[in-house]
């Protein structure tokens, strides 16, 4: 099949977080099965700076009542895939994807309306018809609409699929500020309160609907769980599917990881504890394989369950334990575990930055991966913790909820979960699990090789993406 990935970030050329992981692996691995996959994403200043990329084609017009948009086609040979890159300098030659430092880009919703039309563009332009266009998240979302009021013939055998990672970022914007759209001959029907939701464009026209975890497809169909969104979700239901994301093992692996100071595996974990060492000098916290060490990398949101982290932190100090967490994000929670950091000096620390190094590190030296989440779509730490023999203390939702094996089933546990979203079934959760560290080594063992030996691939993932595919045409 022709498959095209419309996408906004792609691991290994710009990344903010799992969107990127899975922007590069679901690729490779479709084109690794045999299919003709391109991929379509903006031409960030950081690629522009980065790489001289030469056009595809002549320069590109679009035109809107009032707006005429000209832009570039670069293209870049990576792993034997095409990327294609809209080169349009007002919108994407910027700092940050979506955001300066501090404050998201007023014009987002413009940027990213245009990008889907582009990337459109962009297919015609290089006479490439495919049979899906396959569209992730808010950003690529205004694609199935328009693909659907494309005129022409162009795309007449074109399908679209659309996948949430993300069902709280959602896209809303005022239509009187996105020229691409404004003047749009359907768009009155999208427009509510002067508003466009552009993640609920996706949701009503595209071909098929999928999200990251069959957990996280169940809870997008409910009040709670869907963040607002599960009334257009259940009309679409019998279009909607939950596909888990995959562990990419070729970059996650710990008998391989050139970020570690020293490899292991599951038959022998022993240099573990060297991985631990080199993370505790790192974060400058005292040098003691004893102790247990609980790791955290992650965007700094309510997401990722600070709401209940950090009422938590004085309890958990009185324990035994080290804790490191890297992440960036909301500047209040930077502040508070800044302060805390300062605080405790010889049991925590907070690395303010995003650094694959220590993401990696984390992963290897930590004895516990802590991803306690409010809501989690898939989760792809709680997989890379499993592969590197780090247990996981995560809450029972989406896709964790899919991974992860509670202790309280002793055969086959491979982590600690708990349901509540509050800081006392937090601090109980993370005690037990310290006191399953302590005294019972043994089985500690054997969960952190049990998760090790546990295999969530990106090929069983792009098998079912394929049939998917195939259904929607
Ligand atoms: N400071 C930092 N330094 C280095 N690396 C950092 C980092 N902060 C985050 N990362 C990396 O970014 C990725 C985060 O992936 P997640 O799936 O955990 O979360 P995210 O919420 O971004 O993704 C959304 O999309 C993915 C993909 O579908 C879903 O799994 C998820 O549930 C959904 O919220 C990991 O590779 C992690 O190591």
């Amino acid at each position: 099949m022709k498959i095209v990935f419309a996408i906004s970030e792609v691991e290994e050329l710009v990344k903010t977080g799992g969107l990127a992981d899975v922007g590069k692996a679901l690729p490779l691995a479709l084109n690794k099965a045999g299919e003709d996959v391109a991929i379509v994403m903006p031409y960030y200043k950081e690629l522009a700076e980065t790489y001289n990329l030469s056009t595809a084609c002549d320069t590109q017009i679009l035109f809107c009542e009032g707006k005429v948009y000209h832009f570039d086609i670069r293209m870049m040979d990576w792993h034997s895939i095409n990327v294609y890159f809209v080169d349009y300098p007002d919108y994407f030659m910027r700092d940050g994807l979506y955001s300066n430092a501090y404050e998201a880009y007023a014009d987002n919703g413009e940027r990213f309306s245009f990008f889907s039309g582009a990337v459109l563009q962009t297919l015609k332009a290089l006479s490439l018809v495919p049979d899906v266009i396959h569209c992730h998240d808010w950003h690529t979302a205004v694609l199935p609409y328009l693909l659907s009021h494309d005129q022409g013939g162009f795309f007449e055998r074109t399908r679209s699929v659309f996948t949430i990672h993300n069902a709280a970022f959602q896209g809303v914007h005022q239509i009187q500020q996105i020229p691409f759209l404004r003047h749009h001959p359907n768009i009155q029907s999208q427009v509510h309160g002067g508003y466009i939701n552009m993640l609920q464009m996706g949701i009503e026209f595209a071909t098929k609907v999928t999200t990251v975890s069959p957990n996280y497809a169940q809870e997008l169909l409910t009040d709670l769980g869907s963040h607002g969104l599960h009334e257009r979700l259940v009309k679409r239901q019998a279009d909607l599917s939950g596909i888990l994301n995959g562990c990419d093992y070729t970059q996650w692996n710990p008998a391989t990881d050139s970020f570690l100071p020293a490899n292991y595996d599951a038959d022998n974990l022993h240099a573990k504890q060297t991985c631990k060492q080199g993370l505790q000098k790192k974060a400058g916290l005292p040098v003691n394989t004893t102790v247990p060490l609980i790791g955290m990398v992650c965007r700094l949101t309510d997401q990722k369950g600070f709401g209940y982290i950090l009422p938590i932190l004085d309890d958990l100090a009185k324990h035994n334990v080290q804790i490191v967490i890297v992440g960036t994000g909301d500047p209040k929670v930077c502040m508070d575990l800044d302060e805390f950091a300062q605080q405790h000096p010889n049991q925590f620390n907070f690395i303010n930055g995003f650094s694959t190094e220590y993401a990696h590190l984390v992963e290897a030296g930590a004895d516990f991966f802590l991803m306690p989440s409010q809501f989690e779509p898939c989760g792809l730490n709680q997989m890379y913790s499993l592969a590197y023999g780090t247990i996981p203390i995560v809450r029972a939702v989406g896709g964790l909820k899919d991974t992860v094996v509670d202790n309280t089933h002793s055969d086959a546990a491979t982590g600690f979960m708990f349901t509540s979203p509050t800081p006392e079934a937090l601090l109980t959760c993370i005690r037990r699990a310290l006191l399953f560290y302590y005294e019972h080594p043994n089985e500690f063992r054997a969960m952190q090789k049990r998760g090790m030996h546990t295999r969530f691939t990106w090929q069983a993932a792009a098998e079912q993406y394929l049939s998917l595919y195939q259904s929607a045409v």
